[in-house]
């Protein structure tokens, strides 16, 4: 059976695709003797895993495999994974830091040429690149501490700053790094395995070059192959980082979850709830994601790589997908879709999915991962409709080889267990989900490199709630100043307080838009499309954009209040510096919040300045929020004590959580706390707490 990559004509035209039409009955590839399930994972440096089930071998393939083995790091992960509760422990087992990286070689003559049973010993290194990230790191935040209040941007105007000691803040208060401004000096704060292995393998084409079509010998000579990334089979113990997505093999289709996450308010019961499966047949926003590739598509029409000096190509490889043994249907598909050189981690993986392995990757986001299964088809609940209830679907699945379920522990993890099983049922070829013990790990990320993108500037601030929406409000004035192409992402902890805060925000005229599960899919569609494809603007989302959602050119990303943990502030972040480019994450806690910032102690997040609020700000944002409609304070406030009760370290203590919440309450100008519904409040358990109203 050939594979089908993408298969556009399984789906009927409610069913959103990409323009990656390729399946790829192609000669290059020998049909499959079986179906392999498989399971991707990706984690916060996103992991994923993928294969074919076709089991082509080819000589050069497998010198290229060896070429490869060289030069990384290997790490072996679990084998089968059959059951969910197993796949949980699996992923508790996942802790980040136990990630064996390849040595990254950066520089490094004697990590050359290490043969693949040296792999894995680079475990503890630090990688010079890594290590220069760090001192350069250091130079900016000695820069920081030397600019004081007035320096708050790690980059600072000007030309020619070339070193941390260069920079220089606005004098004249809050400064957010302007992108342009970091340029240049980012990218060389360390590359990480994507970019150094990217730069390195200029010239030294895994594929080879020319686009005849055929496989070539990689060179090993350069940086290319010091960097490249490790591979090994699979096997022995899971070690990877919590976290992530996970997809099935067997199949053609992707399921891609990032607009499917269920806001908090909805979570912790304090409103009416809607059952998971409506929301996502209402959200079914992966019209979105598929328009996304059309929009990448526009931004690439001209099949160029995007070379803009903000943009770093280094998630790039040199490698074009014409040199790749794929049919001229795929390379058609992927042509339209703008892409001529495959990122590092399809670069990584293509050749040896194309060898029919099931394989383990691990890249961080936003650096091709989904493109590299080069299909996006369903969210798992509108897919299980169309397999029960469009007629003939079922039948036209039944030749599907690869089956991809792009964030699927965290699919999993949302209940959609039961819909997956359905369709991997409906996949007859796919009779369990696993992971081959003979899987091959792939790991583009090196080793002592950060989870999150050095090209990102992280940053913390903590002030009390009383004072957070006006340092919001100057937060994004002041980005606004410094970047006329802003586009700002604020994410906030629940539906209703995303509606609270887009509210206040519209108000001083900012150009905002709002999105969460409570807006109903075409409102949420349109405004998708419309930041995807915009400049100067700011969304303010609840967590249905934290992942997987490819936004171009964010310039920065706000999260107010406490992420629902590490991971989700991760992925939160990794909505900026996207694709090698430039940007920034601030994280705005209040102080009984601070204690977060120890289970991300391994980021790079440093302290900020604090933004000065002046008098005539602080009356603006008062003046703001007593023009902010009461039933979305309500709503708020009620969401507020929803989401903090059922945190495990704030909602301990009652009666402090009560408090917060009327502290809370007040930082929205109100005297009072709102009244909320018994019947909300004994969902919370807090049906008979001191301090809080019922109606
Ligand atoms: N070979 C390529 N050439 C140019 N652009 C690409 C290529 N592959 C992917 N992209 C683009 O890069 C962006 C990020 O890709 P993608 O969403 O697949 O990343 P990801 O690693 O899955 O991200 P996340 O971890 O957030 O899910 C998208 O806009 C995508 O269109």
């Amino acid at each position: 059976m050939p594979v089908k990559l993408l298969s556009e004509h399984l789906f009927t035209p409610s069913l959103p695709q990409t323009h990656l039409s390729t399946v790829n009955p192609n000669r290059h590839i020998k049909p499959s003797y079986r179906a392999i399930p498989i399971f991707t994972r990706t984690f916060p440096h996103m992991l994923k895993h993928q294969c074919l089930s076709n089991k082509l071998r080819s000589p050069l393939l497998l010198t290229h495999q060896q070429q490869r083995a060289k030069t990384g790091l290997v790490r072996a992960s679990k084998g089968l994974i059959d059951d969910e509760a197993e796949l949980s422990d699996w992923v508790s087992e996942l802790a980040s830091d136990s990630v064996l990286t390849r040595d990254s070689g950066n520089g490094s003559s004697s990590n050359r040429g290490r043969g693949r049973d040296e792999r894995g010993r680079g475990r503890g290194r630090v990688s010079s690149a890594n290590r220069r990230r760090e001192s350069d790191l250091g130079r900016y935040e000695k820069s920081d501490g030397q600019m004081g209040r007035e320096s708050f941007g790690s980059f600072s105007r000007g030309k020619g700053r070339g070193g941390g000691d260069e920079m220089k803040g606005r004098n004249d208060g809050f400064v957010l790094p302007r992108r342009e401004e970091g340029r240049g000096r980012v990218r060389g704060m360390g590359r990480d395995a994507l970019g150094s292995s990217a730069r390195s393998s200029r010239g030294n084409s895994r594929f080879g070059s020319g686009s005849e079509g055929g496989w070539k010998m990689p060179k090993t000579a350069g940086r290319g192959s010091e960097l490249g990334y490790g591979r090994k089979q699979g096997g022995g113990s899971g070690e990877f980082s919590n976290g992530g997505k996970i997809s099935i093999k067997g199949s053609v289709l992707i399921a891609k979850e990032g607009r499917v996450e269920e806001d908090d308010d909805e979570k912790r019961g304090g409103n009416s709830r809607k059952s998971l499966a409506d929301f996502i047949s209402e959200e079914d926003s992966e019209g979105e994601e598929e328009k996304d590739i059309d929009d990448d598509g526009d931004l690439f029409a001209s099949n160029k790589v995007p070379s803009s000096p903000e943009t770093s190509d280094s998630y790039l490889s040199e490698t074009r997908f014409d040199q790749c043994p794929v049919s001229p249907l795929s390379l058609r598909g992927i042509k339209d879709a703008g892409y001529e050189r495959m990122t590092v981690v399809q670069e990584a993986t293509l050749p040896v999915i194309l060898e029919g392995k099931d394989v383990l990757a691990k890249a961080k986001t936003g650096t091709g991962k989904t493109v590299a299964f080069l299909i996006l088809v369903a969210t798992p609940g509108r897919l299980k409709d169309h397999v029960e209830n469009t007629a003939g679907f079922a039948t036209r699945l039944m030749g599907v080889k690869v089956l991809v379920l792009d964030e699927a522990d965290h699919l999993l993890d949302m209940g959609f267990r039961r819909d997956i099983e359905k369709i991997i049922d409906a996949v007859k070829q796919i009779c369990h989900i696993a992971l081959k013990r003979d899987h091959e790990f792939i790991n583009t990320v090196e080793e002592g490199s950060e989870q999150t993108h050095s090209q990102v500037r992280q940053l913390h601030l903590v002030a009390p709630l009383d004072q957070q929406f006006s340092l919001l409000y100057v937060l994004l004035k002041e980005h606004i100043a410094e970047d006329v192409d802003y586009k700002v992402l604020v994410f906030c902890t629940t539906a209703m307080l995303t509606r609270l805060v887009a509210d206040l925000l519209s108000k001083f005229n900012l150009n905002v838009r709002e999105i969460h599960s409570r807006k109903t899919q075409s409102y949420r569609t349109r405004v998708s499309d419309e930041f995807r494809k915009s400049k100067g603007l700011i969304l303010v989302t609840s967590d249905v954009s934290a992942r997987g959602v490819d936004y171009p050119d964010v310039t920065l990303v706000i999260q107010v209040g406490l992420p629902a943990g590490k991971e989700q502030y991760i992925h939160r972040l990794g909505r900026t510096g996207r694709k090698g480019k430039q940007g920034q994450g601030i994280l705005l806690l209040s102080p009984w919040e601070e204690f977060f910032l120890s289970t991300v102690k391994d980021l790079p997040i440093t302290k900020a300045s604090e933004p000065l609020v002046d008098p005539v700000t602080r009356k603006k944002v008062e003046q703001a929020l007593s023009h902010v409609e009461m039933k979305n304070k309500e709503a708020a406030y009620q969401a507020w004590l929803g989401y903090y009760n059922s945190n495990k370290d704030v909602g301990r203590d009652k009666s402090r959580l009560v408090e917060l919440a009327s502290e809370f309450s007040r930082s929205m100008g109100l005297s009072i706390p709102p009244a909320i519904p018994k019947n909300i409040l004994g969902k919370m358990g807090l049906r008979n707490v001191p301090g809080l109203r019922s109606k």
